[in-house]
């Protein structure tokens, strides 16, 4: 068992630099299956998520390589099995992904249900109303989604929810589908525009990722492509506030300001200097911090990822906060976790009312998932004496070497393996 020792109270100063987008490398690799062909990813995060991904489809008989920690190829040309099974899925959400993108090429996927963060009922009826929409049978059984097609036919698909995975998915599905097919109420996340642009690099046909209403229209062949991943929107926001809540001057490098205007604005609201470049953002504080409200939403609203760090950062700000989580029903598991380090937060549902202290305290805590786990981390960082933190297994899923870009930016951080 690995667990995570912080000795909070440092200053966290300096550069740190994003890997690429997790929830867009998820995306990515499953499409990469939609060309008979060779696609080389760069940018890619090197995360458990994107390990899991890389192994699943080698036991599909696709050929997955890391030519670095950072770039994989991926050659689609032998695949043999349309089938992805509960074993190697469990620990992503994104195994869903598989779906679309076998559906979209060989008119037939059965994969296990969805592993990935459990914050609460996360359906995927909206993906299979959009499957069944072009045409698809859909059936779930023994915990397995089976869909086939004789063939894809484009449609008008709206959805009932703002929802990345289905918008996603039913993109992966529609790219090769017969005709045109027509998104309403789709999500607009980075991660869904740079599938599209990822999509249409290998000559996909898609419009309006980015706005609420994407036309797909349907080509009958993809190419191989090489593509680069745009910066983890997420990872910039949880070392932007890892500056906060420490009273730091951080520069987060190699993101791009226009995902981060939610949060950005936010920290200017309570009073943090925000400092925009091109590609970078600096977070210092040099006044006293004023409590905020925050409500999460789809994108462009404030990320339900960047939620738990938020109400660590909020935990030590003086006065009353209130976080409401939009997104999903129960997202604030983790509450109990950062009231060990002494947080003052009392949840009603969807909303959390945070009393800011003037000091956490080191305690042993557990990541309840991988925000969780992020959120845990900053509050660590703002604790007097030692945090021990321990299921790794979820900061690791979306961190690449958190321990290690903490530790560069003055953290007392470090990563220990223990016997059970
Ligand atoms: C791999 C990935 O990209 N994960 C992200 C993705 O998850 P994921 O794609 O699972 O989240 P969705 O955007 O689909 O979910 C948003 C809301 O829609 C509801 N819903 C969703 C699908 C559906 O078929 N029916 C339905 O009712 C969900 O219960 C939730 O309340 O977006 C979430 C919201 O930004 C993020 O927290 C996750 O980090
Ligand atoms: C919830 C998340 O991931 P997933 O949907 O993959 O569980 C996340 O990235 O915060």
């Amino acid at each position: 068992m690995e667990q995570l020792i912080i000795r909070g109270r440092k200053r966290l100063q300096g550069e740190v630099t994003v890997n690429g987008a997790k929830n867009a490398a998820v995306a990515v690799i499953p499409a990469a299956i939609l060309c008979d062909n060779i696609c080389t990813i760069e940018n890619l995060p090197y995360i458990d998520d994107v390990i899991s991904l890389a192994n699943t489809l080698n036991d599909m008989g696709v050929k997955c390589e890391f030519v670095d920690p950072h770039t994989l190829r991926i050659d689609s040309r032998n695949i043999n099995n349309f089938c992805a099974t509960y074993e190697s899925v469990k620990k992503i959400r994104a195994s869903y992904y598989l779906l679309g993108a076998l559906l979209g090429r060989y008119k037939k996927a059965e994969v296990a249900f969805p592993g990935g963060c459990n914050f609460g009922t996360r359906p995927i009826d909206q993906h299979i109303k959009g499957f069944t929409a072009l045409g698809a049978d859909v059936a779930v059984e023994h915990g397995m989604i089976k869909a086939s097609a004789e063939k894809l036919v484009g449609a008008q698909i709206y959805l009932d929810v703002v929802s990345v995975g289905a918008t996603i998915n039913i993109m992966l599905a529609a790219v090769l589908a017969e005709g045109t097919t027509i998104i309403e109420n789709a999500a607009k996340e980075p991660h869904v525009v740079d599938t599209a642009n990822f999509l249409n690099s290998m000559g996909a046909n898609v419009k309006g990722a980015g706005t609420d209403v994407i036309r797909i229209i349907g080509v009958e062949k993809l190419s191989g492509t090489n593509y680069m991943i745009i910066p983890d929107q997420i990872e910039a926001g949880t070392y932007m506030m890892a500056g906060a809540i420490t009273r730091g001057d951080v520069t987060v490098k190699n993101l791009i300001p226009k995902h981060m205007e939610s949060l950005s604005a936010k920290l200017i609201e309570m009073g943090v200097n925000v400092e925009e470049g091109d590609d970078f953002i600096r977070v210092s504080v040099t006044n006293p911090l004023k409590a905020v409200n925050v409500k999460t939403l789809p994108y462009p609203g404030f990320p339900t990822d960047l939620q738990p760090q938020m109400s660590a950062l909020l935990s030590v700000v003086e006065g009353t906060s209130i976080i409401t989580e939009s997104v999903w029903d129960n997202r604030f598991q983790y509450i109990d976790e950062l009231k060990r380090l002494g947080a003052d937060i009392k949840v009603e549902g969807r909303v959390a009312v945070i009393k800011g202290i003037k000091k956490l305290s080191g305690a042993q805590v557990c990541a309840t998932d991988l925000r969780a786990g992020a959120g845990l981390v900053l509050a660590a960082l703002a604790a007097e004496g030692e945090t021990t933190i321990s299921n790794l297994q979820y900061i690791d899923r979306g961190y690449e070497a958190i321990e290690k870009k903490l530790g560069g930016l003055g953290a007392d951080i470090k990563r220990v393996k223990r016997s059970k």
